[in-house]
């Protein structure tokens, strides 16, 4: 680099003359531009000395290399997954057991009473915790539905060799308890404040995941209703 300088200089100065000094004597009648003109001057940047000029084209080369690392690091880490959305999946992640017990005791998947003893729960916490139990309510309607779904589509296909000899949970007593406690959590989430941009944001979020992870329509639609109306359960 230092090498070239010579060269840049004669470039900047094609009539030999000293260009910081032509810049200052233009700029002297027009006093009240001077900085401004300087910073335009290429002639004066390259006039710079050594050391500055170097030590700029440094900075010019780690803030580009900065930005390109920071470019790479969007584009190849996943976005941050909301606590809602992971939430809605982990109760999801549950209803390939809940659909075995089903299959294992000839039961139906549906069970109303459940369904009406865990919406009452959730509205009377709802209440307590200043939400609308209307949406809260609606939240997990959208959420058993899905689950309801899940459990229907997972029963229609064999049963996968590895759960023949796994030993059926007790629903009441193992998985129900798991299901309560994944619905006090979303109640958390659902008390945040948020502003309409990030509801928007989540309710994408939670439907390209669940595209991704491979569920189909008849459960992404009911659970992504009920995450529409949860997230307004604060207003
Ligand atoms: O607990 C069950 O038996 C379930 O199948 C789970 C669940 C739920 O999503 O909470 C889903 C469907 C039933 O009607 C009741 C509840």
């Amino acid at each position: 680099m230092r090498a070239l300088l010579p060269a840049i200089r004669s470039l900047s100065d094609p009539h030999g003359s000293h260009p910081r000094v032509i810049v200052r004597s233009a700029l002297a009648a027009r006093s009240g531009h001077i900085t401004f003109c300087r910073f335009l001057a290429p002639s004066d940047f390259f006039m710079m000395p050594r050391r500055l000029f170097t030590t700029l084209l440094g900075l010019c080369f780690i803030l580009s290399s900065l930005t390109r690392a920071a470019l790479h690091a969007e584009t190849a880490s996943p976005q941050t997954q909301d606590p809602l959305v992971t939430l809605i999946l982990e109760r999801l992640s549950w209803m390939d057991e809940v659909a075995e017990v089903k299959r294992a005791k000839s039961a139906p998947v549906a069970d109303p009473a459940r369904e009406e003893a865990l919406l009452k729960a959730m509205e009377q916490k709802a209440t307590e915790a200043k939400l609308s139990p209307t949406h809260v309510r609606a939240f997990f309607q959208g959420q058993i539905e899905a689950a309801r779904a899940f459990q229907e589509e997972w029963l229609a296909r064999p049963q996968p060799a590895e759960w023949k000899t796994r030993p059926v949970p007790d629903l009441t007593r193992d998985v129900r308890p798991q299901l309560d406690a994944i619905g006090t959590r979303i109640l958390e989430q659902l008390s945040l404040p948020r502003i309409a941009a990030q509801r928007a944001a989540i309710l994408t979020q939670a439907e390209q995941t669940m595209q991704q992870k491979g569920y189909s329509k008849a459960v992404i639609q009911p659970a992504l209703r009920g995450l529409a109306a949860g997230l307004e359960a604060m207003r």
